[in-house]
C-alpha cells in the first residue's frame, strides 16, 4: 500500500474546528498521512479568538527541517502564517527542500474579525509565497486584499483572479462562501487561461467555522494522492459540502463543520450498493430493479460518489 503524506503549515485552533486540527482531520478522513508545522497557537472556540501566540522563528525553522530531512510531503498547504518573517521562513523551506504541490490558503481574518495575519505580511505573501503556489485559495475579502480590487460581481471576481495570477501562482481559486443572498456557493478557478466555476447549493447555517481550512486541506489531500487540480477541487467541494450540511452542533457560537460527514456518506453509499447486490443474488438472479442497482454501483466509483448534495462544474466563457 502506498502511503501518501500531506503537510500543513498553519496555526493551532484549540477549539478543533479550523487551523491545524481541521487540516489533520481532513487528511485522515481522505486517506493521507498528516504532518504539521505549527506557526502560532491560538486560544479559540466557537465564540471567537481569545488569544494569538506566534511561535519563534527558531521553532518554526526546526519543525520545517525535521520534516524536510526525513518525511518529504507529497503535497502541502499553508494556513495562518501571521507575519512576514514567518512567510519568508516557510517560502525558504519550500525552496530548500523542493516541495511540490503547494496549496496556499492566504488566511487573514477569522470569521469573528480577529486578525490572523499582520498587515505588513500581505506583501511577503505576494512576493515570497504566491510564486511557489500551485493553488491559492482566497475568500472574497482576501482576494480583495491581494489584488487591490473590489469584488462586487462575477466580472470583478474574474479581474481579481487575473491580478492574483500575475503574482506567479499556477491556479487561483476565489471562494464564494462570503457571498450573500445567492442560491449557490460558487468558487471560481482561474488557471491562467480559462475560468471554471464549482458550485453547490448554499446551505443556510451558522456552523461554518473552519470551512476555508477544511476545503484547502481536502484539495491538498487530493493533490497528495496524484489527482489533478480540477479533480482535487471537485473532491474538496464535495467534502466541504457534506461537512457543512451535517453540522455537529457543539459550542454555543459558530460551530465547526463535520469532518466525518463525507466518508460516512461514502460508506453509506457503498453499503447500499452491496445490499442491493445481495438482494439481487438472493432473489435467485431475479432483478428487482436493474436500473436502480446499476445507478448505485456506478455511484460507488471514487469519482462519482456524492453524498447528500450535488456539485456543479462549468466552464465560464
Ligand atoms: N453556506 C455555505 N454553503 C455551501 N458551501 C459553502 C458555504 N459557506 C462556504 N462554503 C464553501 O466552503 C468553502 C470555503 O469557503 P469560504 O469562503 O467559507 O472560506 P473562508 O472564508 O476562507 O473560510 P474561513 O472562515 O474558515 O477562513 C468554499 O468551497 C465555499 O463555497
Ligand atoms: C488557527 C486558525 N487558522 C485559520 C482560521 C480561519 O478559519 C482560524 N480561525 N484559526
Amino acid at each position: 500500500m502506498s502511503v501518501y503524506k500531506a503537510l500543513t503549515i498553519a496555526g493551532s485552533d484549540s477549539g478543533g474546528g479550523a487551523g491545524i486540527q481541521a487540516d489533520l482531520k481532513t487528511f485522515q478522513e481522505l486517506g493521507v498521512y498528516g504532518m504539521s508545522v505549527i506557526t502560532a497557537v491560538t486560544a479559540q472556540n466557537t465564540l471567537g479568538v481569545q488569544g494569538v501566540y506566534p511561535m519563534s522563528a527558531e521553532a518554526i525553522e526546526q519543525q520545517l527541517a525535521s520534516i524536510g530531512e526525513d518525511l518529504p510531503p507529497n503535497a502541502l498547504k499553508t494556513g495562518m502564517l501571521f507575519s512576514g518573517d514567518i512567510i519568508r521562513i516557510v517560502a525558504a523551506a519550500i525552496q530548500t527542500y523542493k516541495w511540490e504541490r503547494v496549496v496556499v490558503d492566504p488566511v487573514m481574518i477569522a470569521k469573528g474579525g480577529a486578525s490572523l495575519l499582520q498587515q505588513e505580511a500581505v506583501e511577503a505573501m505576494i512576493h515570497s509565497l504566491l510564486p511557489l503556489a500551485d493553488v491559492v485559495t482566497p475568500n472574497i475579502p482576501e482576494a480583495e486584499a491581494l489584488s487591490g480590487l473590489q469584488i462586487t460581481d462575477s466580472e470583478s471576481r474574474q479581474q481579481a483572479a487575473k491580478q492574483i495570477h500575475l503574482y506567479g501562482c499556477k491556479n487561483v481559486m476565489i471562494k464564494g462562501g462570503h457571498e450573500v443572498n445567492t442560491e449557490h456557493a460558487t468558487d471560481l478557478l482561474y488557471d491562467g487561461k480559462t475560468f471554471t466555476e464549482f458550485s453547490s447549493r448554499r446551505l443556510v447555517t451558522k456552523h461554518t467555522h473552519g470551512t476555508g481550512c477544511t476545503f484547502a486541506a481536502a484539495v491538498t489531500s487530493g493533490l497528495a494522492q496524484g489527482l489533478t487540480t480540477n479533480e482535487a477541487i471537485q473532491l474538496a467541494k464535495r467534502f466541504i459540502q457534506a461537512a457543512i450540511a451535517d453540522p455537529l452542533h457543539i459550542g454555543s457560537g459558530h460551530g465547526p463543520t463535520n469532518h466525518w460527514a463525507y466518508q460516512r456518506g461514502v460508506r453509506a453509499s457503498i453499503t447500499r450498493t452491496v445490499a442491493n447486490e445481495l438482494d439481487r443474488t438472493s432473489a435467485g438472479g431475479q432483478l428487482k430493479s436493474d436500473k436502480a442497482v446499476g445507478a448505485e454501483a456506478n455511484a460507488a466509483s471514487f469519482d462519482d460518489i456524492f453524498v447528500n448534495e450535488d456539485v456543479f462544474i462549468r466552464g465560464v466563457r
